[in-house]
Formats: structure tokens, C-alpha cells, sequence
């Protein structure tokens, strides 16, 4: 498992281009046949994945967790961005089609991983937190969430957000989750900015053709940094910095967040023009 330890606004304001990469960029991501994870200090997220190809894939057990096995004290939210798959956690089974999303909770011992086909393998993102109750495991369909659909034409940030497990969905214990489609055309995804001091987030980019790219945006909103992302990567964002992108094309991201509190709506505003 890789590991990331928190850095501090003072200490992000020097980094170069290379030092943000390492500190914030994920790109060990969507391997075939077996799992990949990145531990980050904030907030103990674990952002992985997985795709099944050829074979079912067991979720493994990793020394620094220091646990009987994964999700002794953790949740997982699954999210699937490839080809239909079939996850089975201890006793249930889930099928999970492209963008439908699994919750799993915790104190289950057994979770295996399975594409429907070989040639169209299912790719399944992985954002696991620390978790004090068990809350049941279930599968959240991308049709049962019903989009908001949020920003205009006129500023190329036209895009509709699927929420999945937050606390008016279904429950968790401080694992909050969903994804955002941007529109043909738009290119803007959480453009106004915001903070939320209370939350780390993650988030993944998905569906992004293979010769474009997102600017994502990062830092204090008057101390802004911004790191180039491809195709099915990921960044973390400190609970302290703004997240928004700026594509070449359109695409889609999936959000993770997890700290203090579970409310969506809980966001300090930036207003554009105080960005820097
Ligand atoms: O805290 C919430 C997250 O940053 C995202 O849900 C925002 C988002 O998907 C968007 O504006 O497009
Ligand atoms: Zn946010």
C-alpha cells in the first residue's frame, strides 16, 4: 500500500511541480487483475482499486492497518466505471453495473471482486475510511440517485451530480460519496470553489478521452496550485484546499470525502473573483 502523509498549506506554497505530484497526485490506479491502494493521512482515507479481468480477486489485508482483516474498523464505498461486475460481500451479493455504486460495512471479513465479462472488465474504485458501527452493506443504483443537475453553457460548467452515500441517502459512518458528469461542452467541474475545513476529499477522473487531460486546481483560494491529470487518476485535496478542474474535454469525476461531518451542503464558498 502506498502511503501519504499530510502536508501543510506553508509547506504546499513552495512545492514544485514534481513535489505536488508526488504529495497529491494518485496514478497507481486500474490495474488489471489486482488491487492497488494509497494511504493518506487525512482523515485515514484509503483511495484504491480494482479491476477484475481475468480472474475473482479477494480484498486483501495489509500490515499498516494493523487489523484482523480490512474492514475490521474501516468502511469502503465502491464505485464501478467499467463493465458490468459481481461483487460478494461475506453472504450478499451485489451486481454492479458502470457508475451504480456498492457500500460495504464494517466487520465484513470477505469481499471478492468479478467482471461478467473478460472483455469488458468491470473497474471498480475503491475509498475506504475509519468506521465505529456497522451500517448494512447494499448496492445504490446510478438510476435510484437522483441527479442535481448544476452550472449554465455560458460557463462551461454544465454537469449533474449523483449522490450515493451521504446522510440523506444511504448511511455511513463518516464515509460520504458520489460523482459528477460534466456535459458536452462543459469543462468546469466545482467551479465556484469551495473549502470544506471539516472534510478531506478525493477525487477520481474517469471517462476522460486518453489524449486530454484536467487541470485540477488546488491550494488555499488566494495560494493556488494546479497539477495536470489523465484519464483514471486521482488527487487528494487537503480539508484546507479548493478542488475544481478545468478540462480539455468533458469527462467525469467521482468524489470521496470524510472527517468532521457528513453534510453535503457544509462548504465555504469562493467567490471567483477572490481566487488566486
Ligand atoms: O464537496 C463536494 C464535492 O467537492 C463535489 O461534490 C463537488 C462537485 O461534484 C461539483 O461541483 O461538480
Ligand atoms: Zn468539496
Amino acid at each position: 500500500m502506498n502511503q501519504r502523509y499530510a502536508n501543510s498549506p506553508q509547506e504546499v506554497a513552495k512545492m514544485n511541480t514534481e513535489e505536488i505530484r508526488n504529495n497529491f497526485l494518485i496514478e497507481d490506479l486500474m490495474w488489471h487483475d489486482k488491487f492497488s491502494f494509497t494511504y493518506s493521512h487525512y482523515d485515514r482515507a484509503i483511495v484504491g482499486s480494482v479491476v477484475p479481468a481475468s480472474k475473482i480477486l479477494e480484498l486483501p489485508n495489509f500490515d499498516n492497518l494493523r487489523s484482523e482483516y480490512f474492514l475490521e474498523r474501516r468502511e469502503l464505498g465502491i464505485i464501478n466505471v467499467g463493465g458490468p461486475g459481481e461483487i460478494v460481500a461475506d453472504d450478499e451479493s451485489f451486481k454492479i453495473n458502470k457508475l451504480d455504486a456498492v457500500y460495504v460495512g464494517m466487520g465484513t471479513k470477505s469481499i471478492t471482486f468479478k467482471s461478467v465479462s473478460q472483455d469488458d472488465p468491470a473497474k471498480l474504485y475503491l475509498f475506504s475510511t475509519p468506521a465505529h458501527q456497522s451500517y448494512p452493506s447494499a448496492l445504490i443504483k446510478k438510476e435510484e440517485a437522483a441527479p442535481v443537475n448544476i452550472g449554465s453553457k455560458e460557463t462551461a460548467n454544465e454537469r449533474s451530480i449523483y449522490k450515493y452515500i451521504y446522510l440523506q441517502g444511504k448511511r455511513s459512518c463518516q464515509l460520504v460519496m458520489g460523482l459528477t458528469l460534466l456535459h458536452p461542452g462543459s469543462v468546469w467541474n466545482t467551479m465556484p470553489s469551495h473549502t470544506h475545513d471539516r472534510r478531506m476529499e478525493a477525487y477520481f477522473y474517469f471517462d476522460l478521452p486518453s489524449d486530454q487531460v484536467v487541470f485540477h486546481y488546488m491550494g488555499q483560494p488566494q495560494e493556488t496550485r494546479h497539477l495536470v491529470v489523465q484519464n483514471d487518476q486521482a488527487i487528494l485535496s487537503p480539508p484546507w484546499s479548493i478542488h475544481s478542474g478545468c478540462g480539455t474535454s468533458n469527462y467525469g469525476f467521482i468524489w470521496a470525502m470524510a472527517g468532521e461531518n457528513q453534510d453535503y451542503a457544509d462548504m465555504d464558498p469562493v467567490l471567483v473573483k477572490d481566487l488566486r
